[in-house]
């Protein structure tokens, strides 16, 4: 997928959190989104992702040089985030099974391949509600990189990783983002030292 960003701003209330932003995600690269708490490295994830509307300005995905309804754009993308929940009800196998009804694994992976990937054995039957934090993290990075996507929008990939997760993490981005699209947002280096493309936030505070 390609994102471009035409003069995109965004504000809170009277507070612009972003201005200025021309900026084209290529297909096939990956970016790190830098930037200090609170910058506004999250709300551009989200607007990248279609997810929030910005204020000002315009925003195209494309994919295989096609543009895509913005309602459809979901479709397109995998997402882990802190503030994007997983649903706690559900049993670890439920939660693939219901996570497949909306979006398909790559090619060759099931649910049986994506729980031995998990290295959480003896845990299929066990609710979401009571993992661990760094669990929940694992599940939630599992499911957006082992989706069949072409855009892959990954926020801090490496909260409540230890790091055993953190070096789990980075084997799963060499096995599974292939040529997609991706962007991380973090101040993490290790989060991001597969990005070929680095940029700050810091650059849209300017008025
Ligand atoms: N829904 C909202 N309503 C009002 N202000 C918001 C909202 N969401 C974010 N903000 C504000 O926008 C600014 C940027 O927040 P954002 O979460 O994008 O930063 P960040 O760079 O991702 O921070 P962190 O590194 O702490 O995750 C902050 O000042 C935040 O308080």
């Amino acid at each position: 997928m390609k994102i471009e960003l035409e003069k995109v701003a965004k504000r809170y209330r009277r507070e612009w959190i972003l201005r200025k932003v021309d900026l084209t995600i290529e297909a096939g690269k990956r970016y790190a989104i830098e930037g200090p708490n609170g910058s506004g490295k999250s709300t551009l994830l989200r607007i990248l992702s279609g997810h929030l509307t910005p204020s000002k300005g315009k925003i195209r995905h494309l994919v295989d040089g096609q543009v895509i309804d913005p309602d459809q754009v979901y479709r397109h993308l995998s997402y882990a985030a802190p503030y994007i929940e997983l649903i706690e009800e559900l049993t670890l196998a439920e939660a693939l099974r219901f996570h497949r009804r909306f979006k398909e694994f790559l090619p060759g992976l099931d649910d049986e391949v994506i729980l031995e990937l998990l290295s959480l054995p003896g845990n299929s039957s066990k609710l979401v509600r009571h993992f661990s934090s760094g669990m929940k993290q694992r599940l939630k990075l599992a499911l957006a990189l082992c989706s069949d996507t072409s855009f892959l929008l990954l926020d801090e990939p490496t909260t409540n990783l230890d790091q055993q997760g953190i070096d789990w993490y980075l084997q799963l981005v060499e096995r599974f983002a292939g040529d997609r699209t991706v962007v991380v947002a973090s101040n993490v280096a290790v989060d991001f030292g597969f990005c070929e493309e680095r940029f700050s936030v810091l650059q849209y505070k300017k008025s």
